[in-house]
């Protein structure tokens, strides 16, 4: 690799005699390690390392080919960065009763998925991606890991200024130079260029102040960036405190675990290196809003809108065989848009049509049904549910080719000759839904996230849950 010159410059002066460890660092592997889902699996990995800031987090010990893993797509576990991960313990350790989350720069999900497990249960997660084909890889990943408390967005961060005081927590992992991810991407030390640095933490600016409103007085404020240079990092975070008025909300970690603290200025910061940290290049600080402003209450912002948007929600005429689809669906409210019919939280059915007026909402709590002549065809995401009521579809366990054939969306045959809609599994986990002709089943999982490639492992699974 070869390191761009501005940057060795840049980062020598930063890190000082520090700065060979770092280099040095920089050319080794990446650990590889992945997160798990604690709603579809209700234990750990055998015999790896656990990543001691995040509870679901296991370092592995090579990298497996993911894509031939039925588990991977049943949302059973997220590839991420062990850094990344960091978000975990702060979560943890800062929220403990039930919030309305933003995740404003959210694809592909790596840090949605986290709070999605890590929040109080009951919290709500609003996610948002800017460019459009990201916002639907974040949405694809959502719906796998199944957690109905959540609304993705396809908006521009301004779009939220409107919310006033609507959110507890924001969290602002915004677009940076990407120096962090030097050692996993070339692309990355492609694309670095001093000038881009700036035209970074310019951006940056303006994404905070375009959501500064949205965030509750007393709420919190999460920052973070994949890079290492001060211009994006501390100087931002003496511009939340400066300029923004915030209060640093400190985090308590384990020296053992060698995050490195602030490089310039007193805002506490919490830096991941390749050379201390096992994991790639993650900032991140914290802060607390002031309480100095009035708090709009929210039934303010939701009164306008939801009263209109109701009417139509809870009466409309839903079959009572569709409600039994979910458990527990006396905690939901049912929809009918078109012709799809879909769940969401009881508690946020005031919520969701302020999303819906104010922002672009491509996918949002559990879309259950879409009506195609008099039949009712189970959506996708119902499978992916961990909501999905198990006791009402027939199910096929599949052998993993049998499971990889159906995730390339080939035809396949099912060993029963019932014709009904079959949840398909694998090891248990719900991998999607086929139709059953008797002599030939037809292939429901979705065309746009099939497995292109015909390769089929002949090894086991390198993965062993316990
Ligand atoms: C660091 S990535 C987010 C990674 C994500 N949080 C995760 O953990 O998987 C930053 C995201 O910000 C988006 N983005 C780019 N320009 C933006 C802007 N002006 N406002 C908000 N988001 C932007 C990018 O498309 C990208 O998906």
């Amino acid at each position: 690799m070869e390191l761009p010159l501005a940057f060795t410059d840049r980062t020598k002066n930063l890190l000082k005699d520090e700065y060979p460890a770092f280099e040095k660092a920089l050319r080794e592997e990446s650990p590889i390690s992945i997160r798990l889902n604690p709603l579809k699996t209700n234990s750990g990995l055998s015999g790896q390392e656990q990543v001691p800031w995040c509870k679901n987090g296991y370092y592995l010990q090579d990298r497996p080919a993911f894509t031939f893993d039925p588990r991977f797509h049943a949302g059973a576990y997220y590839v991420q960065e062990a850094s990344s991960m960091f978000l975990d313990h702060v979560i943890r350790q800062h929220i403990t009763r039930p919030v309305r989350y933003l995740d404003l720069c959210a694809a592909p999900g790596g840090k949605t998925t986290l709070a999605l497990s890590a929040l109080p249960a009951g919290s709500l997660v609003v996610c948002n991606e800017i460019v459009r084909n990201r916002a639907h890889v974040l949405a694809e990943n959502i719906i796998k890991w199944g957690n109905p408390y959540c609304i993705v967005t396809n908006n521009d961060s301004a779009t939220f200024n409107s919310l006033k005081h609507y959110f507890d927590v924001i969290l602002t992992d915004v677009p940076c130079s990407g120096e962090g991810m030097f050692r996993k991407d070339p692309v990355a030390v492609q694309e670095w260029s001093a000038s881009n640095v700036g035209l970074c933490s310019e951006r940056q600016k303006e994404i905070l102040h375009n959501i500064w409103d949205a965030l509750r007085p007393g709420g919190i404020l999460i920052y973070s960036t994949c890079t290492y240079n001060t211009d994006e990092n501390e100087l931002i975070a003496d511009y939340i405190q400066n300029r923004l008025g915030a209060t640093p909300l400190p985090v308590k970690t384990d020296p053992e675990w060698g995050i490195h603290k602030e490089l310039t200025g007193t805002v506490p910061c919490y830096r991941f290196m390749p050379h201390v940290t096992k994991g790639e290049g993650l900032f991140m600080t914290v802060f607390r809003k002031s309480e100095s402003e009035d708090i709009i209450p929210r039934e303010r912002l939701q009164n306008r809108i939801s009263a209109k948007k109701n009417k139509n929600r809870n009466g409309c005429s839903i079959p009572d065989n569709i409600r039994s689809w979910i458990r527990n669906n006396e905690k939901f409210f049912f929809s009918s848009n078109a012709n799809s019919i879909f769940a969401f939280p009881s508690e946020y059915s005031e919520d969701l049509p302020l999303f819906e007026s104010r922002t672009n909402v491509i996918h949002a709590g559990i879309p259950l049904a879409y009506a195609k002549g008099k039949d009712y065809i189970p959506e996708h995401a119902l499978a992916l549910s961990t909501f999905l009521n198990r006791n009402i579809f027939p199910e096929e366990e599949l052998p993993l080719n049998t499971a990889l054939s159906y995730l390339r969306r080939e035809s396949f045959q099912l060993q029963s000759n019932e014709r009904d809609y079959f949840l398909l599994t694998f090891e248990g986990m719900p991998l999607g839904w086929a139709k059953n002709l008797g002599n030939r089943a037809n292939n429901l999982y979705p065309q746009e996230w099939r497995i292109r490639s015909g390769y089929t492992p002949t090894q086991p699974l390198p993965i062993a849950f316990k």
